[in-house]
Formats: C-alpha cells, sequence, structure tokens
C-alpha cells in the first residue's frame, strides 16, 4: 500500500476529562500515585485502540503527558534549574509538578487541601502560549553553564508499554532545535541555543534507546521552522540532523512542521538528512508544489490535510482531487492532520445536545481519524473502495456550503454599512478624559480589578446543578446573586473604587458569550487542554454573528444598583472572542470578528444606555493571537484594532472604556496599542517588575494604564511594601495621573483566602503612594 494514514498525536485529557479530575485528586491528595499512575496507563492504552480501531497505521506514542509536554522534554533532558533538584530525582512526579506549579501546598491552582507556605517551598517555572494556539507550554529554563543528560524514559517506557498492548507505536519528542529556542535563561543576552552541542549527545542517547526498544520511525517535532529564522538558527537545524544521521544507522525521523508554512525555511528543511518530512497543508496548501518539486524521492512526506487546529469536516472528495496525483507520482505517502489532535475536542459521539444538522458538519479528533482512514483507502483502492463514506461526506459538506443557517442576510447588509466614523471616538483622549473625570470624580492611582472573582467549587457546583437541571433558574439565579452582593460589597469595604460585579455567572469569558450570540453552538464536553489540568470548552462560531438579547446588562444593572461606587460592565472583546473559538473556515476570520464587533458594540451601548460609566472590553488574546511570521503581523493588527474601535466608539466621551491584556510584550506592537484608544488598558507587569510599562515609555503613551502589582498565577500574597515598590517604580516611569492600581489579571483560578488579604494590601499601597503625591 504506497498511502499510509498516520496520526501526530491525540488528546490526553481523555474523553470525559478522566486526566484532570485523577491530576487534581492527586494533587489534593486524595488518590494515591498508584491510582493516578493507573488512570494515565488506562487512558493510554484506550487510546491507542481507538486509533488502531479508526484504521490509523501509525499511531503516535509518548504524546502522553501529566501536564505538557515542554515540560517532559525539560526533564528527559535534564534540565532541572537547581531549585527543584533538593525535591527529588530528575523524574520523579514531586518534581514534575513541582515545576509545573510550584510546591505550595496550601493554595495551588487546583488544590482544595488547607496549611501554610512551607518554607523553601518553590514558584512554578513561566509558562506562555504554545505558538499561536491557546495551549500554554512551561518554559524551559537553561543556565550558560548547563548540562544535559538523559533523565527521563518515559518515551522508551510508553513505547514498550505500547508494544505490550499490542501497538507498534512512532513515538514522538519534541526536537532539540525548538527545544533551545522555546528556552530562556535568567542571564541576559546568553542565547540557549549555543547549548545545543551539549544537548544532542541526549538525544542521541535517547533515540539510541528507543532503536533498541524496536523503533523505526520517531516523529521529531520542530514546529520553529515554520518561523522567521535568521542565518545561525537555520544553521542549527543542519547541525542537529547531521549529528543524528551520522550518529544513528537505521532509525529513521520524521520531522515534524506544523502551524505554517515552511516559507524562506524550505531549503533548510528539504537539505536535512531525515527520513521523512512532516508539511502542514491546512494552513499553507500552497506549500505543496514548492515541497513536491524540492523533495528527494527518497524522502517520505507526511502530509497534513486534516485541520488538528479546527473541528470542521473536511471536504474528503476535494482533497482526493489534491491528493490522487501526487499519490500516483510518489512512491510513498503518509496522510496525516495538520498537526498534533492535541487542540481539537475528543469526540463528537458525546454531544447530545447539539443541533444534529450542525453536528453532522463537525469532526472532533476521533472522527478526524476516521477522515483519515477513509482518505487513505481512497488512495490505496480507488474511490470506490470508501463509496458510502465518501458520499456521505459530500452531503455534510454540501448541507453545510448551502445552509441558511450560517447565512443572515441583515448582518451581512450592517457591516456593508459600517463606515470609519463608527470606529472613532467623537472626540481625543484630552477631551474625553476631562468628561470622564467630572464624571467619575475618581481619586488619584484609582484602585480596582480585572474582572472575575475566585470561581469557587460552591460556584461550579451550582452551575452544574443549575445545567442538569437540579436546580431551577430562581435558585441558580439567587444563589449568583447573593455571591455577586457579597462580592461588590467587600470590595467597597476594602475601599477598591470602581467595582466589578465579580462574574460569577460566567463559566468562561468566551464560552459565556457564544452561548448568547447567535451563529455559535456549544459542546458539552468539547473540552481542549489549555494548561496542565485547565481545559476550555471553545464555542463553535458556524455562522453569522449577531446579538438577539443583551447579555450582561441584568448583571450590571443588579451589582450597581447595590453600591454608588462605578460599576464596570465587563465584556469580551471581538478579537480574543474570535481566537479563542472555533471559528468558521468558510470566510476570513476578520469578517467574523467584525460580525462579532459589532455583536459586542451593542452590548456596550446598551450598558452605557442602562447607565454604566465604565466599559471594560477584555481583549487578553489579541496579543497571542499575532501571526507566527513578521510579514503577516499588520495586516491582522490593522483589522484586530478596527474590530476593537468599531466595539468601543460609539459611547459618549464621558463613558470610560477600559481593556484587558494579559501578555504584555507589547514593545513591537505598541503602535497598535495605541491605537486602539482606550481610555484606561490594564495589563500584565508584576512579574517583570514593570519593566513591560518600558514599551509605553518609549511611545508617550497618552492614555491611562493600569500595570499589574499583583501576580494571580500564583498563590504568594504580595505585602502592601513590594506592591507599592512598583507603584513607586511605574511612577517613575509613568505620568501618577495616568496610572490605575489593579493585579495583572482576574482572580478566578484563586481562593478568596488569598484574594482577601492581597486585595487588602494592594488598596493600603495606593493609599500609601497617593499620600506621597500631595
Ligand atoms: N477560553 C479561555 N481561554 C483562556 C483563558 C480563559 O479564561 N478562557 N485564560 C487564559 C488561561 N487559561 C485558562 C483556561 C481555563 C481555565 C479554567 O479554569 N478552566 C476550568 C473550566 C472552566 C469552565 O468552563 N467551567 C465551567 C464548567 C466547570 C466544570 O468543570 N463543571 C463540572 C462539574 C463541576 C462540579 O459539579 O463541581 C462538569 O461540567 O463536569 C463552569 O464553571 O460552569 C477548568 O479546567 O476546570 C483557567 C484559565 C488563557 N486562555
Ligand atoms: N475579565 C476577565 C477576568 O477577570 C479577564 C481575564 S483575561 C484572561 O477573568
Ligand atoms: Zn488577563
Amino acid at each position: 500500500m504506497p498511502v499510509t494514514a498516520a496520526n501526530l498525536g491525540f488528546p490526553r485529557i481523555g474523553p470525559r476529562r478522566e486526566l484532570k479530575i485523577a491530576v487534581e485528586a492527586y494533587w489534593a491528595g486524595r488518590i494515591d500515585k498508584a491510582a493516578l499512575l493507573d488512570t494515565a496507563r488506562g487512558l493510554r492504552a484506550a487510546t491507542w485502540e481507538r486509533q488502531k480501531a479508526a484504521g490509523i497505521q501509525v499511531i503516535p506514542s509518548n504524546d502522553f503527558s501529566f501536564y505538557d509536554q515542554v515540560l517532559d522534554t525539560s526533564v528527559m533532558v535534564g534540565a532541572i534549574p537547581s531549585l527543584y533538584r533538593p525535591l527529588g530525582t530528575a523524574d520523579s512526579l514531586d518534581v514534575y509538578f513541582a515545576m509545573a506549579r510550584g510546591t505550595r501546598t496550601d493554595a495551588g491552582d487546583e488544590s482544595c487541601s488547607h496549611g501554610h507556605r512551607r518554607q523553601g517551598d518553590v514558584p512554578a517555572q513561566e509558562m506562555t502560549k504554545w505558538f499561536d494556539t491557546n495551549y500554554h507550554y512551561m518554559v524551559p529554563e537553561v543556565s550558560p553553564n548547563q548540562s544535559f543528560q538523559l533523565s527521563s524514559h518515559k518515551a522508551i517506557d510508553q513505547f514498550v508499554e505500547a508494544k505490550a498492548l499490542g501497538h507498534h507505536t512512532r513515538p514522538v519528542i519534541l526536537g532539540p532545535v525548538t527545544y533551545l529556542l522555546l528556552a530562556k535563561s535568567k542571564v541576559e543576552g546568553f542565547d540557549p541555543l549555543s547549548l545545543l552541542p551539549g544537548l544532542l549527545p541526549v538525544y542521541v542517547d535517547l533515540l539510541t534507546r528507543l532503536q533498541n526498544a524496536g523503533a523505526d520511525w520517531v516523529q521529531i517535532d520542530e514546529p520553529a521552522l515554520v518561523l522567521d529564522l535568521d542565518d545561525a538558527q537555520r544553521a542549527a537545524f543542519a547541525i542537529a540532523y547531521g549529528v543524528f544521521a551520522d550518529r544513528l544507522t537505521g532509525l529513521k525521523l520524521m520531522l515534524a512542521t506544523y502551524f505554517g508554512s515552511l516559507g524562506d525555511n524550505l531549503a533548510t528543511a528539504l537539505a536535512l538528512p531525515v527520513a521523512g518530512l512532516h508539511v502542514d497543508l491546512v494552513r499553507a496548501p500552497e506549500q505543496i508544489d514548492a515541497v513536491l518539486a524540492g523533495a528527494r524521492a527518497n524522502l517520505l512526506l507526511s502530509l497534513g490535510v486534516i485541520d488538528g487546529r479546527n473541528i470542521w469536516k473536511a471536504d474528503l472528495n476535494a482533497l482526493l482531487d489534491r491528493l490522487e496525483p501526487i499519490a500516483s507520482a510518489r512512491r510513498k505517502l503518509l496522510i496525516a492532520p495538520s498537526c498534533s489532535l492535541l487542540h481539537a475536542p475528543v469526540d463528537l459521539d458525546l454531544e447530545t445536545r447539539l443541533d444534529p444538522r450542525m453536528k453532522g458538519w463537525l469532526a472532533f479528533a476521533t472522527q478526524k481519524l476516521d477522515e483519515l482512514a477513509t482518505l487513505t483507502r481512497a488512495l490505496n483502492e480507488g474511490r470506490d473502495s470508501v463509496r458510502d463514506a465518501l458520499n456521505r461526506n459530500a452531503a455534510a459538506v454540501a448541507d453545510r456550503a448551502g445552509s441558511p443557517l450560517t447565512r443572515n442576510p441583515e448582518v451581512r447588509d450592517r457591516l456593508a454599512g459600517v463606515d470609519a466614523t463608527m470606529a472613532k471616538r467623537r472626540s481625543a483622549f484630552v477631551e474625553r478624559i476631562k468628561a470622564q473625570q467630572a464624571h467619575l470624580a475618581l481619586p488619584p492611582l484609582p484602585t480596582t480589578t480585572i474582572g472575575s472573582f475566585p470561581q469557587t467549587p460552591e460556584v461550579r457546583k451550582a452551575r452544574s446543578a443549575h445545567d442538569r437541571g437540579d436546580l431551577d433558574d430562581a435558585g441558580y439565579e439567587a444563589f449568583l446573586r447573593d455571591e455577586t452582593a457579597r462580592t461588590v460589597r467587600w470590595q467597597e469595604e476594602i475601599g477598591i473604587d470602581v467595582l466589578v460585579h465579580g462574574e460569577f455567572e460566567r463559566n468562561d469569558m468566551v464560552q459565556y458569550f457564544g452561548e448568547k450570540l447567535s451563529g455559535f453552538a456549544f459542546s458539552r464536553a468539547g473540552w481542549v487542554q489549555s494548561y496542565g489540568s485547565r481545559c476550555v470548552r471553545p464555542p463553535i462560531i458556524y455562522g453569522d454573528v449577531s446579538r438577539p438579547a443583551a447579555m450582561t446588562v441584568e448583571w450590571w444593572r443588579y451589582a450597581q444598583s447595590l453600591t454608588a461606587r462605578p460599576m464596570k460592565g465587563m465584556l469580551t472583546g471581538p478579537v480574543t472572542i474570535l481566537n479563542w473559538s472555533f471559528v468558521r473556515d468558510d470566510q476570513p476570520r476578520e469578517e467574523t470578528c467584525r460580525q462579532i464587533a459589532l455583536a459586542i458594540r451593542d452590548e456596550v451601548l446598551d450598558l452605557e444606555a442602562a447607565g454604566a460609566r465604565i466599559v471594560q472590553i477584555d481583549e487578553a488574546a489579541l496579543r497571542e493571537g499575532l501571526p507566527l511570521r513578521r510579514a503577516d503581523w499588520q495586516h491582522y493588527l490593522d483589522w484586530a484594532v478596527e474590530c476593537f474601535r468599531l466595539t468601543a466608539a460609539g459611547v459618549a466621551d464621558a463613558t470610560q472604556i477600559h481593556t484587558h491584556m494579559c501578555y504584555s510584550e507589547f514593545n513591537e506592537i505598541i503602535d497598535s496599542i495605541g491605537a486602539m484608544d482606550a481610555d484606561v488598558i490594564s495589563i500584565e507587569t508584576s512579574r517583570s517588575k514593570m519593566e513591560l510599562l518600558d514599551a509605553f515609555v518609549g511611545y508617550a503613551y497618552p492614555n491611562e494604564i493600569g500595570p499589574g502589582v499583583y501576580d494571580i498565577h500564583s498563590p504568594r500574597i504580595p505585602s502592601t511594601q513590594e506592591m507599592e515598590t512598583l507603584l513607586i517604580k511605574a511612577s517613575a516611569r509613568l505620568s501618577p495621573a495616568q496610572l490605575w492600581v489593579n493585579p495583572d489579571c482576574g482572580l478566578k483560578t484563586r481562593r478568596w483566602e488569598d484574594v482577601r488579604p492581597a486585595l487588602i494590601n494592594m488598596v493600603d499601597a495606593a493609599r500609601a503612594v497617593r499620600a506621597t503625591l500631595g
């Protein structure tokens, strides 16, 4: 058979988040290590079986992880910062979870146990976004004198484990160059890539052991090959894979690239002495011609044609039109998803409440395996061999393309009528701020929070009881009102100036809006890992977006009725809703974003009409949505900023628009941040000790800023003193008249026990610094 169905990775959380449940139970001390390992082994076995049953011939192993595959790699190569070494051997679970989440026993993100911060507790490693996904990895930390040694046999063990179950798998590991390109060092100016020579022997050791265990192919992921690279970085690939070719005989490497086009790195990739190359033909279908033209005859190509990042059924007949000529021209070929299926929900069959018509348009990870198998069979045995499956697929694709559900003429007419004035506030900031100050009468350095307060187990339980029908609407509403009222009163008591309602009614800042907007569908079990045990259920944008009714006004009105202080209206912005959803692929993303922008604009205006003096429009994902290639940045930033402005610009001068962004490395996009023209922006700056403010200073940013003084990603309670110091630092960089005082981000993942003292300290710090302003 010339064509083979291959997979690059499968979600590890389990169809019902079994891994999350087990890991959190282990952290809380409710189950022991043996029970955790048992659950994990069971999940792996089921995942391999699922792929085999679907007809996948190349099944991955080592795609399982207890937290993150980059952290796994750090442990594998022994890059354990000295801080964590006293906690156990390099491959112990204790060290692993300490690197992932720090060692505070009483207040870890997901832990419910009680106690006090022990002496010698260590912080978690830094975490950041995996390329342009909503998945987060643990940033490897290396030092100039870093030594590496093979410190975990997980990849080998899991290969052997699969073999014992009758699966001859292709282990997957993260490649050495991408690993070092993602790594950071605390020593300024030190380039982690210079550690490559010391890292390669560890990879050779591992690969040799895999080979000895019986592996013939290994998938080695090098997604960095789709980024802008300089010559030294490109040369690193040649060096690394040259060493592998010299030192390993008989073991074949499938070099996997994904999330974009190889572009100007194509020649580099094609020249590497590897046996196979995987390319992403969903994100970058156009690269196929250059890849085919440049690939040696004996380079096994793996064509990523099934979208690993989205949930739409593929158009199998159209794919076959493209693939048949390639298959007949090449001796052998693999057909694969574009990237690991990690980013897709597990199984559509678990969805019982989706509109059946819409459900017919979708494929989750399990269904994508079926698509791969169907394509492969059609290529090997002819389309007739899978005629029924192809006909059903064609019917589903045609149904979606022709469906009135995806089109709303009113939305399209309205969008066509949008003119530039709609994206422009009536007056310039200098005028607006006068009107706002008169209206709001706030002290200097006003204090506020980013929106959410702790999503306690009680809040989650009430919501799930309501979802199941065990708690009626009135009971659920009463519960939420009570939570909200207590939170509003408490903020007032401790002296916060601009209040929030706490977001208790929201399951998630994106999903909540998805559930209220038309053109969106949402799943029951469509969980995707975001970081560690935390998951999200991205809504599915299938059609034109509109807002049937106000979404947040009643909760805002209730919260404002409890206080005379300004209550912020709290909304998620269009770019963030877009970036954290599964988006329709039948029109440009920017068009979908504009539709969302108009819907949120209406909500902003409704909040204003109801009396809101401040409306916050979160754009947490605007920065992370930057395209991977710099050449594509400006186009994205242009429409993203326009969408934000379209959302915000309808209000009167006196209505203050806030925005919030979590990731604050704004140096390169500060023009666009400025162009958003929010009256106030709150950002994440506490960990960087305010250094991230320099972008704003250099730009002479004129509007107001709330640089975060409280690191909410850590359960640590910041002292008044340290927040004062941060505020003084900030006021040395910017005019105190511009400054707000707030945490880095929302408080939903924290516990009340930590939030209470931390915010009291924050208000004290603001008061102390205010007093020095005179
Ligand atoms: N979409 C999105 N992306 C984001 C963020 C974000 O807030 N949203 N923040 C950044 C960091 N990412 C995060 C991602 C997830 C979570 C998180 O807390 N997720 C929760 C789930 C949130 C949720 O959807 N909650 C639902 C469902 C809760 C739930 O699990 N219910 C149980 C039952 C609960 C019970 O009875 O006790 C069930 O459905 O089975 C709700 O509150 O209604 C989790 O994994 O635990 C936090 C941060 C970046 N990306
Ligand atoms: N308003 C949201 C919150 O406070 C913003 C979070 S940004 C990930 O949770
Ligand atoms: Zn945030």
